[in-house]
C-alpha cells in the first residue's frame, strides 16, 4: 500500500518512511492480541465490553482534540479548504460514532455513566490534551489525528478479511471503523500529513514522528487495558 503510493507520488513519503522505520511498533498496534481474539472468533466478551466502555470515554475526550485539529486547518493549512472539509467530515463520523456507542453500550448492558477511565486511557487523554495546546504545530496534529484512526482502521479491517472467524455480533463494530469508506478518509488525512510534512523543519519533522510513536504505543496500552494487562507508558 505504501509502496503503490509512493509510486505515484515519484518520491517516499514521510509517513511511509515511518511506517516502513517502525514497522515492529505499527504491527503491535494495529495486530494486538485483543484484535486478533475478535479475529480468531474467541473473543471474550467482558474483554469487548471493557474495551467499549474505555472508548466511549476515549472518544469523548477526542471530539476537542479534533476541534483543535480544525481550528488549526485553518489558521495553518495551504490547502484549507480541502483540509478543514476532510476533519470536519471526521468530526461529522464521531457525531455518530458517540450515538452508535450509546446504542451499542445498552445493547450489551454496559452503563456508560459509570464508566471509570482506567490508567491508560487518562494517559491517553492526557496526551491528546498536550496535543491541544496553541504551540503545537498543525503539522504535528494532523499527524496524531491520522495515526489515532488509521490504527483503529488497519486493527478492524483486518477482522473483516476472507477467512477470519469474527463473531457476527461484533461485525458492526468491526465495519464502523473497517469499511472502505473510513479507509479512504484515513487516506485523505495521511495525504494533509504527507504534505505538511513535505515542506516542514527538520525540527517540526521530528516532533511529528515522536508524536506517531507515542500515538502508536498509547493505542496499544489502550488494547492492553481490555485484555486487563498493564500499562507500558
Ligand atoms: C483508542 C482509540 N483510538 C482510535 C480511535 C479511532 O477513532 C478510537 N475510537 N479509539
Amino acid at each position: 500500500m505504501e509502496g503503490k503510493r509512493g509510486e505515484e507520488m515519484g518520491k517516499t513519503l514521510m509517513t511511509e518512511t515511518w511506517l516502513r522505520n517502525h514497522r515492529l511498533l505499527y504491527v503491535g498496534a494495529t495486530r494486538h492480541p485483543f484484535i486478533r481474539s475478535i479475529r480468531d472468533g474467541n473473543i471474550d466478551l467482558s474483554s469487548f465490553k471493557t474495551w467499549l466502555g474505555q472508548d466511549y470515554v476515549f472518544v469523548r475526550s477526542f471530539v476537542p482534540f479534533v476541534a483543535s485539529v480544525l481550528s488549526k486547518a485553518c489558521k495553518g493549512s495551504d490547502n484549507s479548504s480541502n483540509d478543514v472539509e476532510v476533519i470536519l467530515g471526521g468530526m461529522a463520523a464521531l457525531n455518530d460514532e458517540i450515538a452508535w456507542f450509546k446504542k451499542e453500550a445498552s445493547k450489551w448492558g454496559v452503563q456508560l455513566s459509570d464508566i471509570v477511565p482506567q490508567k491508560a486511557n487518562q494517559n491517553y487523554c492526557r496526551f491528546l490534551e498536550s496535543l491541544m495546546s496553541p504551540e503545537v504545530e498543525y503539522t504535528v496534529a494532523i499527524t496524531a489525528f491520522w495515526a489515532i484512526e488509521a490504527v483503529y482502521q488497519e486493527s478492524f479491517a483486518h477482522c473483516l478479511e476472507d477467512g477470519t472467524k469474527t463473531p457476527p455480533e461484533l461485525q458492526e463494530t468491526c465495519q464502523r471503523w473497517g469499511n472502505e469508506g473510513f479507509g479512504q478518509y484515513c487516506n485523505a488525512l495521511r495525504k494533509i500529513a504527507d504534505r505538511q510534512l513535505e515542506k516542514a523543519s527538520d525540527d517540526v519533522i521530528t516532533k511529528a514522528e515522536v508524536t506517531f510513536l507515542r500515538v502508536l504505543e498509547h493505542e496499544v496500552d489502550f488494547w492492553n487495558i481490555s485484555h486487563g494487562g498493564t500499562s507500558t507508558l
